[in-house]
């Protein structure tokens, strides 16, 4: 199976290298095109243009940072707008909100291309194994042809209706990532300040119920101050800002959410946005008692 991809972020770089490995022929596209460099490396071909890759493939991929940018790659010049036609497959990976996965699909689907929703749960590592949760939604019967590839990409993928239910289901689902981390941060420095050892703490909630895999996996590595981006701040910010919008549109009031929102928007404005989400933990740090 050929398919294009669009994106070579952290997650767009593993995945396609992740279909590479297993068989797919991929072409390639990014912005910046030395990022291109290593996935060519593993066989890839490059298309000059989003437009190009899409006249190249039946069926293209894209990951993109956030809204602006997945709608850039569609409707800019040279975008994929101009080569989708009959036939074409377009598949939006990114996370985004509805209204701008909506507007994609209808310039799409205007055109006579198919277009699906398809955000993933997971980060760099699930990527680089395959082991993401993929949350489609939109043209089924594109789904079903992008099954054998999801299959390489994911553990689980989930068809979950029309275009704008992949994006909401992701954004609540952030919503719950980032507001969990910023109270595990607060744990984490709440230990150390009163006394605690923080790796105890670690160890204490690793043995009950709220166990689970971020606290095993980034715990250790926020105790060392390691930030090393892999899904960075500025997008768990983005994240929240999206989730918040869609709590206003449907009268959910999420004040624990609206605090966390703040704290990765402080973490941005302290320089923090391109490291690891969990660099949040230095927005708590910051707050030292006077005697
Ligand atoms: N990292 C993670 O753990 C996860 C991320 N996601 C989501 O996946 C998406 C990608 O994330 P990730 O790979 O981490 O992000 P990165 O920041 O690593 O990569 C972003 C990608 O978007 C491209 N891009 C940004 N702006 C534009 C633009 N205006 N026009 C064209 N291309 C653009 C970048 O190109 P360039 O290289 O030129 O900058 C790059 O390819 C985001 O929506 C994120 O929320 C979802 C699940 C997990
Ligand atoms: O969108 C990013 C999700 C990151 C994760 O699930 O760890």
């Amino acid at each position: 199976m050929e398919v294009g991809f669009l994106g070579l972020g952290i997650m767009g770089k593993a995945m396609s290298i992740n279909l590479l490995k297993n068989g797919f022929k991929v072409t390639v596209w990014n912005r910046t095109l030395s990022k291109c460099d290593e996935v060519v490396a593993h066989g890839a071909s490059v298309g000059a243009t989003p437009a190009e890759v899409v006249k190249n493939c039946k069926i293209t991929i894209a990951i993109l940072s956030d809204p602006a940018a997945a709608l850039s790659v569609v409707f800019d010049k040279d975008g994929v707008l101009e080569q989708v036609c009959n036939g074409k497959g377009y598949i939006d990976m990114s996370t985004v909100d509805s209204q701008t996965s909506c507007k994609i699909s209808e310039a799409i689907t205007s055109k006579g291309g198919h277009f699906l929703e398809a955000p993933v749960s997971g980060s760099k590592q699930p990527a680089e194994t395959g082991q993401l949760i993929i949350l489609a939604a939109g043209d089924k019967a594109l789904y079903e042809e992008a099954v054998p590839a999801f299959n390489v990409l994911g553990k689980k993928s989930f068809f979950l209706g029309q275009t704008g239910n992949g994006a909401k289901m992701k954004l609540v689902v952030n919503m719950i990532l980032g507001s969990v981390m910023n109270a595990f941060s607060e744990g984490l420095v709440l230990a150390e300040r009163s006394g605690l050892n923080p790796h105890d703490l670690l160890d204490v909630l690793d043995l009950g119920g709220i166990a689970n895999p971020m606290f095993r996996g980034k715990g250790p590595a926020m105790l060392r101050d390691d930030n090393s981006p892999a899904f960075p701040l500025k997008h768990q910010q983005k994240d929240m800002r999206l989730a918040l919008a869609l709590g206003d549109e449907n009268g959910v009031s999420m004040p624990v959410a609206a605090a966390a929102n703040e704290a990765f928007k402080k973490a941005r404005s302290m320089g923090l946005g391109d490291l690891d989400f969990s660099a949040v933990l230095e927005t708590v740090k910051l707050h030292k008692q006077s005697s």
